[in-house]
């Protein structure tokens, strides 16, 4: 079939478009249609529009194709590395008494500010290539690691610039206090407000984020981030209930966040709480397993509840130096006990709604053209391997890259 239009069509498909009542939205012989960024149609490819007359085709010989991957929370950008602390955790210490101790996030913070921009950019660059080497399309990355103003906009711009996926970005000024700020918490969740308009202005901001815990701030200095957030209209997040039950997924769920992340210690209130508001809540399998967590989030419960789970890398120099979200997985499903068809959800369908997208996450019309071609013949095998990479083509806004 030859054609004029700049029509794609994509045939010989099993689609997996997590699209309708079907379990994974099956499709056993699939075709789909791509006009520029966007899907035009999907289907049983013996129902395909007559006369389509595409430009291009691709017999895909029966390989599965999925919606694009999304990292739907990742630290990316930052300097410097965080093994020395893995060590000293091997050896006995845990992450909160390295924290309290000045090391933890403040040693990254530290690293971070002493980075020139276009290092940081450059070596979260190589970070985005490696998750979009596994079929990555959309990615969310926080600042964090700056804590002052001028630090907190470079790492935003640093991210901002990052090629080959689309990019959301999170501010996370109230991820811990600097160093200049010891013994002024207080001061320093005013800083963090204050900052936001000017950050907002200069377009670095999607949503505002905060971490909830003994080791980061209160839920009242939480809800005063996300007043200002409010202010300025933006959406918020939250690093909730890691550690501790701080009760911050209540507080984050009164204010509508897209997501509430982490959730080891979440409480049925909490559950009852994200179920009511629709928030998402992202599992982060990565970060329990690198601190040896044993308190697992409450999974039965938020599925018995209809919560949306997301999953992600977390990507981050200190809980979670993971880049392999097909690794989260597999990971999500023997640690967290969710399906094969709840995680690949979990990483496209739910991480999609917990960035506020609403045109990516599933294989429907009118939606992004952003998808996996796998060598594999279920997509139940993208969580049953672990260390292999069956990524064959990834499209991304309708092309291949
Ligand atoms: N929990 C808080 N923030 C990060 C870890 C940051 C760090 O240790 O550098 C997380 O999501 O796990
Ligand atoms: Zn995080």
């Amino acid at each position: 079939m030859t054609g004029t239009t700049d029509k794609t069509l994509w045939r010989g498909a099993r689609l997996a478009t997590l699209d309708g009542a079907q379990p994974w939205g099956w499709v056993e012989r699939g075709a789909l249609i791509t006009e520029g960024e966007h899907i035009a149609w999907v289907g049983p490819e013996a129902e395909l529009p007559a006369g389509l007359a595409p430009a291009i085709e691709h017999d895909l010989g029966g390989a599965v194709l999925t919606p694009g991957l999304i990292d739907s929370h990742t630290h990316l950008v930052y300097g410097g590395r965080r093994a020395r602390e893995f060590e000293l955790r091997l050896q006995g210490a845990s992450y909160e008494e390295i924290a309290r101790a000045g090391g933890g996030i403040r040693s990254t913070v530290a690293a971070t500010r002493a980075a020139d921009a276009a290092s940081l950019q450059a070596q979260a660059q190589r970070r985005l290539d490696t998750l979009i080497g596994e079929g990555v399309t959309t990615v969310e990355v926080k600042s964090g690691y700056g804590l002052d103003l001028e630090s907190e906009a470079r790492c935003l711009r640093a991210a901002r610039a990052l090629q080959g996926a689309q990019l959301r970005t999170s501010y996370l000024g109230a991820h811990a206090l600097p160093p200049e700020f010891q013994g002024r918490q207080d001061e320093y969740v005013d800083a963090v407000c204050a900052w936001m308009p000017q950050l907002q202005r200069e377009g670095l901001i999607d949503a505002v984020d905060a971490f909830c815990e003994g080791i980061g701030f209160t839920p009242a200095q939480t809800r005063r981030v996300f007043e200002a957030a409010r202010t300025l209209g933006l959406p918020v997040k939250l690093h909730a209930e890691q550690l501790s039950d701080q009760g911050g997924t209540q507080l984050a769920c009164e204010f509508g966040a897209l997501s509430c992340d982490h959730l080891e210690y979440l409480s049925p209130e909490g559950v009852q709480a994200l179920a009511a508001s629709g928030t998402v809540a992202t599992l982060l399998p990565g970060a329990y397993y690198f601190l040896r967590e044993t308190k697992l989030p409450p999974v039965a419960a938020l599925r018995e509840a209809g919560v949306p789970i997301a999953i992600s890398t977390d990507h981050n120099p200190g809980t979670s130096p993971t880049l392999s979200l097909l690794l989260m997985l597999n990971m999500a499903c023997t640690l967290f006990r969710l399906t094969p068809e709840e995680a690949l959800r979990g990483v496209t369908q739910h991480a999609a709604r917990a960035l506020g997208l609403a045109d990516r996450g599933r294989l429907a019309p009118g939606l992004r053209a952003d998808f996996c071609v796998w060598d594999v013949e279920h997509p139940n095998e993208l969580s049953y391997y672990f260390g292999r990479n069956p990524l064959r083509q990834r499209v991304w806004g309708g092309k291949l890259s």
